[in-house]
């Protein structure tokens, strides 16, 4: 049955057009309670959702779609194990790779939480002898600098999370990422650092991408080329996969090899080895305590009852929006540099999980599923894109996140910014009434008709949702349950829509097309192909050979 042809759905369908179009200034108007109806707090995040275009109907409404939708069995079935990747036959245990209990986690029937352990263990060994300088460059240099080659979920989580724990990283150790396989991102890399201190790390759970395997080839010929002999790249490359046979090959030793299992989603990765250069950065009771964090969202989402549960609530304000009263956006707008590569990592996060249109049977959806994810650190946004959220035809649902305490208390920085996250929030929610525009106008000299030449110009309609996500400070552990709550809002809005979370097939068309392509650019192939792809090849071929 499709989702559409539940009551549920209707019933949703029809309050979309009455509580639906309510505006919030009449919402908060008439409940002074609105603010501590919706909101609320767990594993340190506290969520003000006040501010979306719910009422008490539409959330009940939203609550029992998500129960006729058997949205916690799904949970159940994705804690258990069960194959929910039905079109990779995959289980999905990113929650197992954070947690230490035994006897809860079954692949195939086989508990997984000792090879869990036992590759943490490793980790936590290989981090303790790089940090303390047992374990040293060829030349008797310390490690100190991490080249993190790898691409998708292979980069994003570990950028992301190393750029916010910046205020936690080890003194004197710099680490680098290049995933581009445009050549540029790894030179510049390589002009910066020391071959004799670098310790490269091959990022990638198939070891078969084309751009993590010519970064690394490129980046083993230059350290070889530094004068390195073939024996040292044992010492200075290590990997992080899925696949043995493929690491082998490269020529990195299986002891240097990291691994993790098919059943952790690329773009899940950040917790299992792929946190490695995460782990090198900040430390292992760092690292320890964003898997604890992430550990301390999971039970809050398996145990917390649904009117509760903050992955749940946000999934279902997230599915309102979307489905039912059409808007097609979601800005994420960390007010926290730390946080400023959040909006990329969660746009692999979001879109690569929820960019489908067809259910878990092959049918094409009828309602609009992932939304289009993008964002800035505040304040920069508002000096950029703002303008459009607050004022242009479409309706941007906006997540502001920010934390009470600064990492760097300078002068009022902090105040400033907080003044920010809160006004925005206001201003899209509350809007500017003509009349109320008028009134600013009035004594400013302007002649009437000049005045009301302005006001449409100057109107702020306002009633555009958002929610505020706010912490104490950014740590480890706060980080996690961030990270972990999008990841459970994410599942929870595939649920609801019927689509597959964990596939992405939408990435490989391209691929096979560059690969065939590859040969034609280089002259080895004649081209075919339609005739804008062929006239553009010919195009480059004379440019570059001109
Ligand atoms: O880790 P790898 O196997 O190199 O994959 C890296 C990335 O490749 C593809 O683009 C997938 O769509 C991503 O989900 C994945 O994260």
């Amino acid at each position: 049955m499709s989702r559409t042809d539940l009551s549920e759905w209707q019933a949703l369908e029809a309050l979309a057009a009455t509580d639906g179009a309510r505006h919030l200034r009449d919402l908060f108007a008439e409940d002074e309670g609105r603010f501590e109806r919706f909101s609320a707090e767990a594993a340190g995040l506290f969520v003000d959702y006040s501010k979306t275009r719910i009422t008490s109907d539409v959330l009940d409404g939203l609550l029992d779609l998500a129960r006729a939708t058997r949205l916690e069995d799904r949970r159940t079935d994705m804690f258990r194990g069960e194959k929910i990747n039905a079109t990779e036959g995959r289980a999905v245990l990113h929650v197992a790779l954070r947690d230490t209990a035994k006897g809860k986690y079954f692949v195939d029937g086989a508990d997984v939480m000792d090879d869990i352990q036992s590759v943490l263990s490793q980790m936590e060994a290989y981090c303790d002898s790089v940090h303390s300088g047992a374990r040293m460059g060829h030349t008797g240099k310390p490690l100190d600098t991490v080249v993190n080659i790898g691409i998708g979920g292979s980069d994003l989580g570990p950028v992301m999370v190393t750029e916010a724990l910046k205020p936690y990283a080890l003194e004197g150790r710099a680490t680098h990422f290049v995933s581009n396989v445009d050549g540029t991102h790894l030179a510049e890399v390589l002009k910066r650092i020391d071959p004799e201190r670098t310790l490269f790390v091959i990022a990638s759970k198939t070891f078969t991408t084309q751009e993590t395997m010519t970064n690394a080839a490129s980046a083993r010929e230059w350290f070889l080329a530094s004068g390195a002999p073939e024996s040292a790249v044992a010492d200075h490359f290590i990997a992080l996969s899925t696949n043995e046979a493929a690491v082998t090959e490269f020529g990195i030793n299986a002891e240097n090899m990291f691994p993790f299992w098919e059943w952790v989603g690329g773009r899940y990765s950040l917790w299992s080895a792929i946190g490695l250069p995460i782990a090198l950065s900040v430390g292992w009771k760092n690292y320890r305590a964003l898997l604890d964090g992430a550990a301390a969202m999971d039970r809050h989402f398996e145990t917390a009852p649904m009117k509760e549960n903050l992955p749940v609530l946000l999934a279902l304000i997230g599915v309102w929006h979307r489905s039912f009263l059409g808007m097609q956006a979601n800005a994420v707008l960390p007010y926290d540099q730390y946080l400023h590569r959040l909006p990329a990592y969660l746009q692999q996060a979001d879109m690569e999980s929820n960019g489908k249109s067809v259910t878990m049977a092959g049918a094409h959806v009828t309602y609009g599923t992932g939304p289009v994810l993008f964002g800035e650190a505040g304040t920069n946004g508002q000096h950029a894109f703002y303008q459009l959220i607050h004022q242009g035809t479409d309706i941007i649902p906006c997540d502001f996140i920010a934390a009470a305490e600064s990492h760097n208390p300078l002068g009022d920085h902090h105040e400033k910014l907080l003044a920010n996250f809160l006004a925005q929030p206001e201003a899209l929610a509350m809007g500017k009434t003509p009349d109320e525009v008028r009134e600013d106008l009035k004594g400013s000299g302007m002649a009437d008709a000049e005045i009301e030449a302005l006001v449409p110009h100057k109107v702020f309609t306002g009633n555009r949702p958002t929610v505020s996500i706010l912490m104490e400070r950014l740590e480890p552990r706060t980080l996690g349950s961030l990270i972990a709550l999008y990841e459970h809002r994410i599942f929870c809005q595939s649920v609801i829509w019927d689509i597959n979370a964990f596939d992405q097939w939408g990435v490989e068309l391209g691929k096979v097309l560059a690969k065939a392509i590859l040969p034609e650019l280089k002259g080895w192939a004649d081209v075919k192909h339609d005739s804008s792809t062929s006239g553009l090849i010919a195009r480059i071929n004379r440019l570059r050979r001109s």
